[in-house]
């Protein structure tokens, strides 16, 4: 794939932004309710896409019934149309946008709100720094139960950023409820079919199903979804769960934070450890068509929609986001998902700390096992196995030494996953080594190892749950 224009070296530095006019939208000065009235009115169904389509069943009905051969050929017929009508609207967005033509960076709409998903320290760390540019709306950061949301206005509605000895607060937050029901906004509001533009998601891979079931219908082909996590398949479980379509499915975009973030020991604060960067690709379209699978990637500098939201982050400075082509993005992305894929779970296998692993010479051997069965799957993967970077033995080597310098920075520190499985909490193995065990059986590959690694883990989580529940005092 040819580097496109945002891969390393070639960012495309867009021109200043111009502030948010505050008439555009109510600045908050009290946490607001979402009315989200605009956005529908603004949103309203779109027909164009489906006429054909349309037309082509409706003259079917007034005919007599078709055969079986008859409705095969029409699906057939109206997959073609739905196929070339969705290129031709890929072919005009890219014409309207000539490869010199500059794009704003702050062409986000007042109802393309951001909305944020993720209490943890990353999503606090996305949040501050939307809310303190004030060249895009208030960011909408989604509180999922009443407690939380009273948290908050204790707060003052203010989330706060330590970075060295500087502490910046902001209140450019509008709090939103995505469960209806919540106790401070109306159940009512939240039937409504509103659309929701823009979502960066940071919650564990484990839970994205889950937690965008209740608003599954309120993000469709309008909609781009920013998925920032240590994990892979996420977006192919939320396409097979709730948008099997391609037309009107959301668009992806994945994302990883390099930073070093730190807790603060309250819910609405977070400390800037270590300074890193956003790293996103938009996840590639794909379209079948009579067992033909045909993969489009649209130039990245000419896909409008979801590339607004890219071209708005990469604008704003402290974000240090940047955009790179799907092969890079993995590229980048792999030893830190390889790390969480098997030095996590070596950790609560062997109920160690980082350092002990890379002084003890059998946990050596495991590793060097288990990077051997995923190095095999990776070189094998379809969408990268034609790249000399990804042959087996190059990618065994450069993986097996980033590992081992990742290992060597951890020092004496606990994996997430540790203290996740010593709670008997869920952990986000599905995602990591159950993506590479999954695509390894896919493609006729050994991955025994991988596979025990995981029951392992999952062994583990549950005799810890099963404690845990023992331990809940019975109650009258
Ligand atoms: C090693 C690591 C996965 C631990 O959090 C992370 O620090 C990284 O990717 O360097």
């Amino acid at each position: 794939m040819r580097p496109g224009p945002f891969a390393a070296g070639r960012l495309k530095i867009p021109p200043a932004a111009k502030p948010f006019k505050p008439s555009e939208v109510e600045e908050p000065s009290a946490t607001v309710v979402e009315t989200e009235k605009a956005d529908i009115e603004e949103h309203k169904e779109p027909t164009s896409q489906t006429t054909d389509h349309d037309e082509n069943i409706k003259e079917a009905e007034v005919r007599v019934a078709p055969t079986d051969q008859e409705v095969q050929e029409q699906d057939v017929v109206a997959e073609s149309n739905r196929i070339l009508s969705r290129i031709a609207m890929w072919d005009q967005q890219e014409q309207a946008v000539p490869e010199s033509t500059p794009v704003p960076a702050d062409d986000l709409a007042p109802s393309e709100h951001i909305h944020v998903m993720g209490l943890d320290p990353v999503g606090r760390y996305i949040t501050h720094i939307l809310a303190s540019c004030d060249h895009i709306p208030p960011v909408r950061y989604v509180m999922h139960t009443p407690g939380v949301h009273n948290v908050f206005k204790q707060n003052d509605r203010k989330l706060t950023l330590y970075r060295g000895d500087q502490m910046v607060t902001t209140n450019r937050i509008i709090a939103v409820n995505f469960n209806q029901g919540g106790d401070y906004t109306s159940p009512k509001q939240y039937a409504l079919p509103s659309l929701i533009s823009n979502l960066i998601i940071t919650t564990p891979a484990a839970d994205v199903v889950r937690i965008l079931e209740p608003i599954k219908h309120r993000l469709d082909h309008r909609s781009t979804i920013v998925l920032i996590n240590d994990g892979l398949g996420v977006v192919e479980d939320l396409i097979k769960t709730y948008y099997p379509s391609s037309i009107t499915r959301p668009t992806f975009i994945l994302g990883q934070f390099t930073g070093k973030l730190g807790y603060t020991g309250e819910q609405f604060s977070v400390e800037e450890v270590e300074l890193g960067r956003l790293r996103m690709s938009i996840y590639p379209q794909q379209i079948q068509q009579s067992g033909v699978r045909i993969v489009r990637h649209p130039p990245i500098e000419h896909t409008l929609k979801p590339t607004r939201l890219l071209r708005a982050l990469t604008a704003i400075p402290d974000l240090r986001a940047a955009g790179f082509p799907m092969d890079d993005f993995f590229k980048k992305a792999l030893p830190t998902i390889v790390f969480r894929s098997i030095v996590d779970p070596l950790t609560v296998v062997l109920d160690s700390t980082y350092d002990k692993l890379p002084k003890n010479a059998y946990a050596r051997l495991v590793m060097d096992q288990l990077l051997s069965e995923l190095c095999g799957v990776i070189s094998r993967l379809p969408e990268v196995r034609d790249s000399p970077d990804f042959s087996r033995l190059t990618v065994t080597q450069r993986l097996r030494k980033e590992i081992y310098h990742k290992l060597v920075r951890q020092q004496t520190s606990s994996s997430r996953m540790r203290s996740n499985v010593a709670r008997g909490w869920a952990t986000d193995i599905d995602y990591q080594t159950g993506y590479f065990v999954e695509r390894g059986r896919q493609l006729g590959l050994r991955v025994e190892n991988l596979n025990s690694l995981i029951a392992e883990v999952k062994a583990k989580q549950k005799i810890q749950m099963d404690r845990q529940n023992m331990q809940i005092p019975f109650q009258l």
